[in-house]
């Protein structure tokens, strides 16, 4: 068991937790107004019971770093040209992040139809993430079915798709209008477009992303919400619920009025992490994931 005790402080307040997930989710209003896009590294010390559990000391009171469009292309480069990373390893870990930390918001038990999840999986890595996702969440109980509806040549990609139709995971034909979705689903998993999207909205994404935009069920975005400019969002846009940012929060996440925001894609080396002054705050544990506040 781990016990991280928390201490945030801005030039307002100073406040004491226990537990990231605690810390930020549940806050009362006046402290999610204080706290609003400030999202702050900041570990006094961590007391742990278990030899095997890691520890963070210091206190670093630095604000997280939301990237830019190209900062986010140029660590991934980073990750593959110097690092030596796959695709594949990356995405595996992206993928499993967004499910479980789905999972940890939208528990399998509290769901109608035995936990119906739609996936909406886009042509590019972002896509990858929701298809590697669909096959976790799959694993964890769930019955999640795919809709992706410009398929990638890519050899991982067509990978992915076969792991997922072997789990016998469903792929839809087309979209179900919003109100079809909204009665056989739970929550929509949006992995249509990252942080490589360049707006406008291409004319055979428009009515995806419409439709979307009128569920009535909760939204899952991966990465960015898709349709948005990955530095200045899009007010018109899709407005979800749920965000796991990967790797590191871009620009456009500070601009996210939704529930929960999470971290996720813990494979950045301390190294590349300081060279890019991410700041990320610690996972806590062996998690794979870490809740934000909104
Ligand atoms: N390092 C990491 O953190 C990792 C992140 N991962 C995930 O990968 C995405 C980024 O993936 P990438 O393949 O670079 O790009 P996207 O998935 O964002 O989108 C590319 C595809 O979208 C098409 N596109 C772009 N703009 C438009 C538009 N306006 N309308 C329609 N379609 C558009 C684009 O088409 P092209 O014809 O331009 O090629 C691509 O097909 C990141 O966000 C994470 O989710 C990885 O999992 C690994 C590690
Ligand atoms: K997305």
């Amino acid at each position: 068991m781990l016990l991280q005790k928390c201490m945030f402080i801005t030039g307002l307040k100073q406040f004491t937790a226990f537990g990231f997930k605690h810390t930020f989710s549940n806050t009362a209003p006046a402290f999610h107004f204080i706290f609003k896009n400030t999202i702050m590294t900041s570990v006094t010390s961590s007391v742990s019971t278990s030899p095997s559990s890691s520890s963070t000391k210091g206190i670093s009171n630095v604000k997280i770093k939301f990237l830019s469009q190209q900062e986010a292309i140029k660590i991934d480069e980073e990750l593959f040209n110097e690092y030596a990373y796959s695709v594949d390893q990356l995405m595996e870990l992206a993928g499993l992040s967004v499910a479980t930390a789905i999972a940890k918001c939208y528990p399998l038990n509290s769901m109608a139809h035995g936990g119906t999840v739609l996936v909406c999986c886009g042509p590019g890595n972002n896509g990858g993430d929701g298809l590697v996702c669909a096959r976790h969440l799959s694993l964890f109980g769930y019955k999640p079915s795919v809709f992706y509806p410009k398929e990638s040549n890519k050899q991982l990609l067509k990978n992915l798709t076969i792991q997922c139709q072997e789990m016998e995971i469903p792929f839809l034909p087309s979209l179900p209008d919003a109100q079809h979705i909204s009665k056989s689903y739970n929550v929509v998993i949006d992995a249509l477009f990252g942080f490589s999207f360049k707006p406008p909205v291409r004319p055979e994404f428009i009515q995806v992303l419409e439709t979307l935009k009128n569920i009535h069920i909760p939204l899952c975005s991966v990465d960015i919400p898709s349709g948005w400019d990955v530095e200045s969002g899009n007010s018109e846009g899709l407005q979800p619920e749920f965000l796991i940012s990967l790797t590191a929060p871009k620009k456009c996440a500070e601009l996210f009025q939704g529930k929960y925001h999470w971290l996720g894609g813990r494979f950045i080396p301390p190294q590349l992490e300081k060279k890019f002054q991410l700041n990320l705050p610690p996972y806590p544990g062996t998690d794979c994931c870490l809740q934000l506040f909104t």
